[in-house]
């Protein structure tokens, strides 16, 4: 038996539409299953706890990966694998899997049922399967969650132009800080960050390839820091930097690590799958093989 867990309102009501056409499928194909709906923030989790209790062989996530997120929380270290049918503006975490797009083969790779095991980013009280940004990204994440625009993009399915209306939006008002980033015990300080991508996946924000080395299966995380004093050495790296074909130089900082603490001068805006979850100082840890996924 496999448990839905449907966030309706992801991609601005594609939620619907994509479990409309997975729930044909799954009565077409006779397979056994119980859906749970959300009706606010945080349902994700709770609805997830009370499918594993009933006894489900997976619990599929339909949403983005907001959803996703709160749903994989309550399956770390558990043998119920998690699946995904992408539903979101951004799909990060999909993608990074490979899911596809397209309804019927998303759902036909969870009935193949091949389950496999990932790393997550632990932050302590919240997990993040994607990448967890530091300053830029996550005033960019604000701004496009709160933005009445991303309704409208999400309408006309240009999910992904909502974060570039948030990149505008942020730019002419974010002041980078000075931080403190402390990796396997290694202590260096930046000034004038811009960003610090921690991550387990190359891709967010709908596919920037942030941390182009990023693989969710090696055991380690990976940092991006953007740094410099002048915006405009960073902002003309931007294409390169979301194609994943940026390299190192003096405005740009990669490291691979286990655990990492970052302290900022002063609090910044902490995100972790496109949501907001708390501001500096923040401790980022790899949970090898912590979820199980189809
Ligand atoms: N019924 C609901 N009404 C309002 N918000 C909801 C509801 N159900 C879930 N949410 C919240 O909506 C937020 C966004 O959901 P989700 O990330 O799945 O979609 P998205 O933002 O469109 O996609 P993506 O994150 O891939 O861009 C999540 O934080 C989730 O907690």
């Amino acid at each position: 038996m496999y448990g839905f867990i449907v966030n309706t309102t992801a991609g601005s009501g594609k939620g619907n539409k994509v479990w409309k056409k997975a729930e044909a499928a799954l009565k077409k194909n006779g397979t056994p299953y119980l859906v749970s709906f959300t009706e606010k923030p945080q349902d994700a989790g709770r609805l997830a706890k009370d499918l594993v209790q009933r006894g489900v062989n997976a619990v599929v996530a339909v949403g983005g990966d907001g959803t996703v997120n709160e749903t994989a929380e309550v399956l770390l270290h558990k043998c119920i694998p998690l699946g995904v049918i992408p539903a979101g503006s951004g799909n990060d975490f999909a993608r990074s899997l490979a899911v596809s797009n397209n309804v019927d083969q998303a759902l036909s790779r969870i009935i193949e049922y091949q389950p496999k095991k990932i790393d997550v980013l632990s932050l302590g009280d919240s997990c993040c399967l994607t990448v967890t940004g530091i300053g830029f990204d996550a005033a960019v994440a604000k701004a496009a969650n709160e933005s009445y625009l991303k309704k409208w993009f999400n309408a006309a399915g240009l999910g992904r132009l909502s974060y570039a209306a948030g990149v505008l939006h942020v730019l002419t008002s974010f002041s980078p800080t000075h931080m403190t980033i402390t990796i396997d015990g290694h202590k260096r300080v930046f000034t004038d960050v811009w960003l610090t991508a921690v991550a387990n996946a190359p891709n967010y924000g709908g596919n920037i390839r942030i941390c182009p080395d990023a693989e969710n299966t090696d055991g380690y995380l990976n940092l991006c820091i953007l740094h410099g004093r002048k915006k405009w050495p960073l902002l003309r790296r931007i294409p390169s930097i979301c194609q994943g074909k940026h390299r190192p130089n003096k405005n740009i900082s990669f490291f691979k690590g286990k655990d990492v603490h970052i302290h900022a001068d002063s609090p910044v805006l902490v995100q972790s799958d496109g949501e907001v979850v708390t501001e500096t100082p923040v401790r980022v840890q790899i949970l090898p093989g912590a979820l199980t996924v189809l």
